[in-house]
């Protein structure tokens, strides 16, 4: 089953201490965009990528993208201020139909049979994302006291990629523009509209890079993808 990919690099990598655009960053000897990037350009079933950049990194970044003979980028969009604002740009520029999904660019460590299933169950449901279930137990604590332990068996850590039939994630992006709603994944904008949304297990490797010690785990799981 053919998919496009729409991936959000327009961030600025504040947790992550580098005072530049995190995916800039090397993760061995390539940037971590291009790990990601690489995934997708190796997937015989990913027809393109929509990439949404920050508008004065785009020329670094089309350069990257010929070092690195990155070529299913079908187009690129200018990012805004938050990632759903970066995610929505993507979304309008997209003329097509069937499955998309939406990936983050500092997640470089997703695995095909995941993205596979995670468009499998879209293309039957509609609407599937990947995630983990929780290994800590979890408690709900506003304000820092505990109210109450939440039974972590129903509970999952939600990652990218999530999946979507294209019209159903449009629909959702669009409404959220509309009502000024800011979520933190698509997932809950197609919640938002009712619509059922299937979790698929994902690893815990899946790690989107955000702070320094990511980048540690990153190198170690860079020595054992070798
Ligand atoms: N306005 C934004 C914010 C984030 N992203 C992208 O969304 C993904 C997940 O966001 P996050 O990990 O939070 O990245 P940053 O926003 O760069 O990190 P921080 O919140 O630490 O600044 C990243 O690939 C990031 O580039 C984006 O395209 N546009
Ligand atoms: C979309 C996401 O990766 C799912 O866990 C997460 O919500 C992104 O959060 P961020 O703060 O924008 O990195």
């Amino acid at each position: 089953m053919k998919y496009t990919v729409m991936i959000p690099a327009a961030g600025s990598g504040q947790r992550m201490g580098a005072g530049y655009n995190k995916l800039f960053l090397k993760l061995g000897d390539r940037p971590i965009l291009i790990h990601t990037l690489q995934v997708f350009e190796d997937d015989p079933s990913c027809e393109g990528i929509v990439l949404a950049v920050k508008a004065e990194e785009q020329p670094s970044i089309q350069e990257m993208l010929s070092e690195f003979s990155i070529t299913k980028v079908t187009a690129m969009v200018e990012g805004g201020g938050e990632r759903q604002n970066s995610v929505a740009a993507c979304i309008r520029a997209y003329e097509g139909e069937g499955i998309v999904l939406v990936h983050d660019a500092a997640r470089p460590f997703i695995r095909h049979n995941v993205i596979a299933e995670l468009v499998s169950i879209a293309d039957a449901h509609g609407a599937a994302i990947a995630g983990v279930q929780a290994k800590d137990t979890m408690k709900y604590a506003p304000g820092g006291i505990v109210e109450e332990t939440v039974d972590r068996e129903k509970l999952w850590i939600v990652q990218t990629p999530q999946a979507f039939r294209y019209a159903l994630l449009r629909e959702a992006s669009d409404k959220a523009v509309a009502d000024g709603f800011l979520g933190t994944d698509e997932s809950m904008l197609v919640e938002r509209l009712g619509h059922p949304v299937r979790m698929v297990e994902s690893t815990y490797d899946n790690v989107k890079m955000t702070t320094q010690e990511d980048l540690v785990f990153g190198e170690i799981l860079l020595t054992r993808k070798r």
